[in-house]
């Protein structure tokens, strides 16, 4: 069994809650020393605000939550690129490494993207109803 110790893991998980107990610790990772992540979960939860302010539909709560995660997921999928690209390549500059880090940045952006869009769309009549 590929196990150094308790707490250093290598080996696979033998039970859910090890998983799971995994997966808390990369979203306590990612809150830790992702600033954009913590500014992206500030700007959802503002969105949801509104969102409970303004009393969307369940339709319109759909689109905001999927907008919502997307962008959560996409900075995720990021810091996987970041790490396993400092992981492999150090300090050393690399062109594969540049391209790999900037396509990430690119699917943030993406996400980024339609979550204005869903934002526009999804406020604007909920706006409209409220006055
Ligand atoms: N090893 C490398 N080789 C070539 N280019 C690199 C390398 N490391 C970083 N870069 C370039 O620098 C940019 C910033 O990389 P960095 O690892 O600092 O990401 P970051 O600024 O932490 O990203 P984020 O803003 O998502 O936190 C990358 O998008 C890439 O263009």
């Amino acid at each position: 069994m590929p196990m150094a110790s308790s707490d250093k893991q290598t080996g696979k998980n033998r039970a859910f809650r090890q998983s799971l107990g995994h997966a808390v610790d990369g979203l306590k990772a990612l809150y830790r020393y992702e600033r954009n992540f913590r500014k992206h979960l500030v700007v959802g939860s503002l969105a949801v605000l509104a969102g409970l302010i303004l009393q969307l539909t369940v339709n319109e709560w759909l689109w905001l939550t999927l907008a919502i995660f997307l962008v959560l997921i996409a900075e995720t999928l990021n810091t996987i690129v970041e790490a396993v690209v400092d992981l492999v390549v150090g300090q050393t500059y690399h062109d594969l490494a540049k391209r790999a880090k900037d396509v990430a940045a690119g699917g943030v952006l993406l996400a980024a993207l339609f979550a204005v869009i869903v934002g526009c769309l999804v406020m604007a009549p909920a706006l409209m109803r409220w006055f």
